[in-house]
């Protein structure tokens, strides 16, 4: 009755009843809050401060393979000052990159490609909005669709035959370098589609350090830097020297493009529709006024140099991990070279058409990339919104890595995964195109690799010649098992030591 009589005052005053739902709002929010405490995925113990630093190690796809295998498939982990979740099964893998991909579509901010890169006006490390969607599609309409990427097979053969000139030059039996060939390879077809010509010979190379530059630069870029964890202190990274590293680094690409840019621009030069390259395809682009968003010359320069960041490295490490485990099991060696002399013959030279035929070879790429994928734990994502995986909350402006190098060798979903048997591929619908996400080298979904098309021809093409054009073997006296495979962690992963090999020429 008392309660009833303290309603009935209560509707007699506004002000009171305005204040009396404005306390159930409190009450309810509160009781909410207390309810809505986030359901974090599982975390291994923290320490002050640096959080979970301590447990990445210097390697760190495998210390995140360690604490999956201990705590599960998605755990938390406080990375310094960043909260980050690291997922490792091909089902979670789908939530992040399928069910939640739009909601995970931004790429945080990294100190380290800050500095590297055009403040962040490049396509990798934009975070999502209309400059990246516009970028993006520019890039993918305008340099890297089907359409284009076939217009630059005449490139990829020329530089196909040049990579096997320069194996012939090691004078059989004498070893050759591999490793060192394949990233010539890797670097000058990229240049002359890009740059509209190469850079790993005569005088251009030592003028410009070029392998060396991208080298330093594919290091620097690890995003597992300390500095990278804590950005509200940016005067670690002068602390630990790493500043000024990335300046000078930054300032060497800069003083490249400005030369390459100043020669495209030079008016006597003349390029026929059909040959022109991609800065060509830019510098129209950037003149034309029908644009959407203004391309500035940073903006240019950043969209180079994420060609050369995203497109050298992963084709170098694909070749040169598909020729180590080729050597190292001489039987799936056989099988490849067969089909292939199958097919092409006796004719020289294997042509972008054979490559629809050589089935065996595919499954050999695609067993490269489940056990060694370019880059490990992809690039990293943010979450935009609140989203829940698999039960767990994970809160905006979290951080998200992929541990594709756990996914590919996840029992779950591979039998004897660590074992390189490329027939499991033979009769398997199993694709690398971001559908299946047990095998995810160019990730998945709207943050996906968008040269997937131009990266697989240019590492089909050159392994199919490789095999067609010799054969095979480690200089007398090394074992298969001795070689070393150790390997740097960056945000690509190469092995350290180079493949040094004997290549005894298969035709006279
Ligand atoms: C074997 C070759 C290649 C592999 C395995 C590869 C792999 C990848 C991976 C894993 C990502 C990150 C995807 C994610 O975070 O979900 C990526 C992004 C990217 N790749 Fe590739 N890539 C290759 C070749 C290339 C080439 C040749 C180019 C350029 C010509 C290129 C340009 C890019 C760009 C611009 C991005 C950033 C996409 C974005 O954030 O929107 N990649 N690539």
């Amino acid at each position: 009755m008392a309660s009833l009589q303290w309603l009935l005052q209560l509707s007699s005053s506004p002000f009171l009843l305005f204040a009396f739902i404005l306390l159930l709002l409190k009450l309810l929010f509160n009781q909410n809050s207390t309810k809505t405490k986030p359901n974090l995925p599982p975390c291994p113990s923290k320490l002050p401060i640096i959080g979970n630093l301590h447990q990445l190690g210097t390697m760190p796809h495998l210390s995140l393979r360690r604490l999956s295998n201990k705590f599960g498939p998605i755990i938390y982990l406080q990375l310094g000052q960043i909260p980050t979740v690291v997922v490792s099964s091909a089902k979670l893998a789908k939530q992040v990159m399928k069910t939640h991909d739009l909601a995970l579509s931004n790429r945080p901010p990294i100190f380290s490609a800050k500095l590297l890169f055009y403040d962040c006006t490049d396509i990798a490390f934009a975070p999502y909005g209309a400059y990246w969607r516009h970028i993006r599609k520019l890039c993918i309409l305008e340099l890297l669709s089907a359409k284009r990427v076939q217009s630059f097979s005449y490139v990829r053969e020329e530089e196909v035959a040049r990579l096997v000139r320069r194996v012939s030059e090691s004078s059989y039996p004498a070893t050759v370098n591999l490793s060192k060939l394949l990233g010539f390879y890797a670097n000058d077809n990229l240049c002359r589609v890009a740059l509209g010509r190469g850079f790993s010979h005569g005088r251009d190379y030592d003028r410009h350090g070029f392998q060396k530059m991208l080298e330093e630069y594919q290091g620097l870029l690890g995003g597992f830097s300390i500095g990278d964890f804590f950005p509200s202190m940016e005067f670690i990274h002068s602390l630990t020297g790493l500043k000024s590293k990335l300046q000078s680094t930054f300032q060497r690409f800069d003083r490249f493009f400005d030369e390459v840019i100043t020669e495209h621009l030079d008016p006597d030069r003349h390029k026929e529709e059909h040959s022109k390259d991609l800065l060509d395809v830019l510098l129209d682009i950037q003149k034309s006024e029908s644009n959407e968003i203004n391309l500035t010359m940073d903006n240019v320069k950043a969209i180079m140099l994420d060609m050369f960041a995203a497109g050298t490295d992963t084709t170098f490490i694909t070749l040169d991990w598909a020729m180590t485990e080729l050597i190292m099991n001489p039987k799936v060696l056989e099988t490849a070279q067969a089909e292939i002399r199958k097919v092409v013959g006796d004719r020289r030279v294997v042509l972008e058409t054979d490559l629809p035929h050589l089935d065996y070879m595919k499954a050999v790429i695609k067993e490269t990339w489940r056990l060694h994928p370019p880059a490990p734990v992809l690039l990293p994502r943010e979450s935009m919104e609140d989203v829940t995986i698999d039960r767990f909350d994970i809160p905006t402006k979290t951080r998200i890595f992929v541990n594709v190098w756990a996914i590919g060798r996840d029992p779950e979903s591979w039998e004897n995964p660590e074992c390189f048997a490329p027939e499991r591929f033979v009769h398997s619908s199993i694709d690398f195109k971001g559908q299946d996400f047990e095998l995810i080298p160019f990730g998945a979904g709207r943050r996906s690799c968008p040269a997937i098309t131009f990266g697989t021809v240019s590492v089909e093409l050159a392994l199919a010649q490789l095999l067609h054009s010799f054969d095979w073997e480690l200089q007398s006296g090394t074992e298969a098992k001795e070689l070393d495979l150790t390997e740097n962690f960056g945000i690509t992963m190469h092995k350290i030591a180079p493949l040094m090999v004997i290549a005894k020429p298969h035709f006279p």
